[in-house]
């Protein structure tokens, strides 16, 4: 957001601007169940820090100061990314003095305009930005163990991430603003674990649609047999009608190997004619060329955010390890 002038907030609290009324129900903004609200929070008394002053503002308070100046959709991002949740106030305890009880209203459109960023600055910000993506990847590797499974040497368990649920929502806030961007229709995971990823439908606000594997789902589309890279042959299906024509689909999972399970997903795309626009992981194994097998059946884009290098986190196996893998 543009630099303002902190002179143009006001302390008086009779003075600022009226947040506008909540909904009936649950609350404002943040009420559940309407297609196309992002934003991932669902608490309209949540308050976020917005780098720009470094104060705490609830959502309402947030869009009534950038109303006119910035879109909806920008400002949503903006909340999503760059404001940080604030430590929210324990029950009796009084919100810091240095909190304003409201911004105060947003210069108007033209005077921003020619603040406009300068490009050297929106330069360093891309760089930041690719500095935070690859302290988070870091972060994710370190608590994502490998150990022996299934006749790999390293299997690598990305249940830890899931005793992590900053990371994992740091890690779905990033796909999501990569997907924003390419006007994506509908979020497709793999069974069983795409299914984690299912915040990030719920952060675009679009549909999530599962694929799985044979025989769990009546009425499908089958992808017909593929190999992986452990357990032999898959097989994995979509409803019919999940899928439209013309749909722009993103195939989502959270390791990519040597490609055969989403190369599966990409046919059943194909057969609905819709198009597959990223074959997105939170790690690729690159060794296997998962990426070539998936450009050369369809996809648009592979992308992977965490690669194999980065995952150095070994298991302590007990005395008593057991590989519990049926084959
Ligand atoms: O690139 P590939 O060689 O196809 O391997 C990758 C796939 O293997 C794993 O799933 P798995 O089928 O084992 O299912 P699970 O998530 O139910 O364990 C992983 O979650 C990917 O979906
Ligand atoms: N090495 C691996 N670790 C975890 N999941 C996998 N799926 C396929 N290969 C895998």
């Amino acid at each position: 957001m543009a630099p303002r002038d902190r002179e143009r907030r006001s302390g008086n609290p009779k003075s600022s601007v009226k947040q506008p009324p909540k909904k009936s129900g649950a609350g404002g903004k943040y009420t559940f169940g309407k297609v196309g609200e992002e934003g991932g929070s669902y608490d309209y008394e949540e308050r976020r820090i917005d780098p720009e002053d470094g104060f705490a503002y609830t959502w309402d308070e947030l869009s009534e100061y950038y109303k006119g100046k910035y879109k909806k959709k920008e400002l949503e991002a903006y909340w999503e990314y760059d404001c940080k949740p604030a430590r929210r106030a324990k029950s009796g305890e009084k919100q810091s003095k240095a909190q304003p009880k409201a911004k105060a209203k947003a210069e108007p459109k033209a005077k921003v305009k020619a603040k406009a960023e300068p490009k050297a600055k929106a330069k360093v910000k891309a760089a930041a930005k690719k500095v935070d993506d690859d302290t988070l990847a870091k972060s994710i590797a370190e608590v994502i163990p490998y150990f022996p499974f299934k006749k790999l040497d390293k299997f690598y368990d990305i249940q830890g991430l899931l005793h992590h649920p900053k990371l994992l929502n740091a890690m779905c806030a990033v796909m999501a603003r990569r997907f924003r961007k390419m006007k994506v229709s509908k979020i497709c995971g793999f069974e069983a674990r795409g299914f984690l990823f299912t915040p990030v439908a719920i952060k675009l606000g679009v549909p999530f649609v599962m694929l799985r594997k044979a025989g769990k789902m009546p009425n499908t589309i089958s992808s017909g047999p593929y190999t992986k890279e452990y357990e032999g042959v898959d097989e994995i299906c979509v409803q019919k009608g999940a899928i439209l024509k013309d749909d722009k689909v993103v195939l989502i999972d959270d390791l990519v190997a040597t490609g055969g399970t989403l190369c599966a997903g990409i046919k059943l795309m194909q057969a609905c004619e819709a198009a597959v626009v990223e074959c997105a992981c939170m790690v690729e194994l690159k060794a296997l060329n998962g990426r070539e097998k998936c450009l050369k059946a369809g996809a648009e884009s592979v992308w992977g955010f965490i690669s194999e290098d980065l995952l150095t986190t070994k298991a302590e196996l007990p005395d008593d390890y057991k590989d519990d893998g049926k084959k």
